[in-house]
């Protein structure tokens, strides 16, 4: 089996209790998740699990969204989003697998607010490594990772879960 760069169950572990923390401190104990196709989703369901959060997961494919979409286009099998609540007024914790240039939180940002105006979004996110390109952080940072030049980072999954790093052209 691959090597994970990272432990991922230490980390979701940690995530758990630094995220339950801040939403008790900011009085949103009753939040809503939302996982981003594909990595995001495995990591808000272990997340939803650990937190016991009742309202159900919510999922997006931030697709349409994409500000590169005219140029790569859509792929015929895409998983269509899917908010089980509504998202007026609701407290939503974003999640995703990989923070990067910022460009896929933007884009989910935009989809979510199609849907309803919620009262607050936080963002969780499994790791996070530089190269932002848009003024958005994360809330919880599960690892903060610095890659080489020119490697990838991947979250393999679901069962198990799996960082990997890949330089260019492997
Ligand atoms: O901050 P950014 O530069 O937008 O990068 C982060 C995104 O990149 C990956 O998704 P990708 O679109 O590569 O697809 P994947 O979920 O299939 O890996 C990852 O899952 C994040 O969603
Ligand atoms: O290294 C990277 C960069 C963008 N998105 C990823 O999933 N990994």
């Amino acid at each position: 089996m691959t090597d994970s760069a990272i432990d991922i169950e230490a980390t979701l572990d940690d995530m758990t209790q630094r995220l339950r923390a801040l939403l008790t401190a900011s009085g949103r104990d009753d939040v809503a998740l939302i996982g981003i196709h594909s990595g995001g989703v495995w990591i808000a369901q272990a997340l939803h699990e650990r937190l016991g959060t009742t309202t159900p997961l919510g999922e997006i494919n931030i697709t349409f969204y994409r500000d590169d979409f005219s140029r790569i286009g859509m792929h015929p099998r895409v998983k269509p989003s899917n908010l089980p609540f509504p998202v007026e007024d609701r407290h939503i914790v974003l999640v995703d697998d990989v923070l990067y240039t910022g460009r896929t939180i933007r884009a989910a940002l935009n989809e979510i607010f199609d849907y309803g105006r919620p009262a607050s979004v936080t963002l969780a996110v499994l790791v996070e490594r530089g190269g932002r390109e848009l003024p958005i952080q994360a809330d919880i940072i599960g690892q903060t990772i610095t890659p080489a030049q020119g490697e990838h980072v991947k979250l393999l999954g679901p069962e198990p879960l799996v960082l990997v790093t890949k330089g260019t052209g492997q």
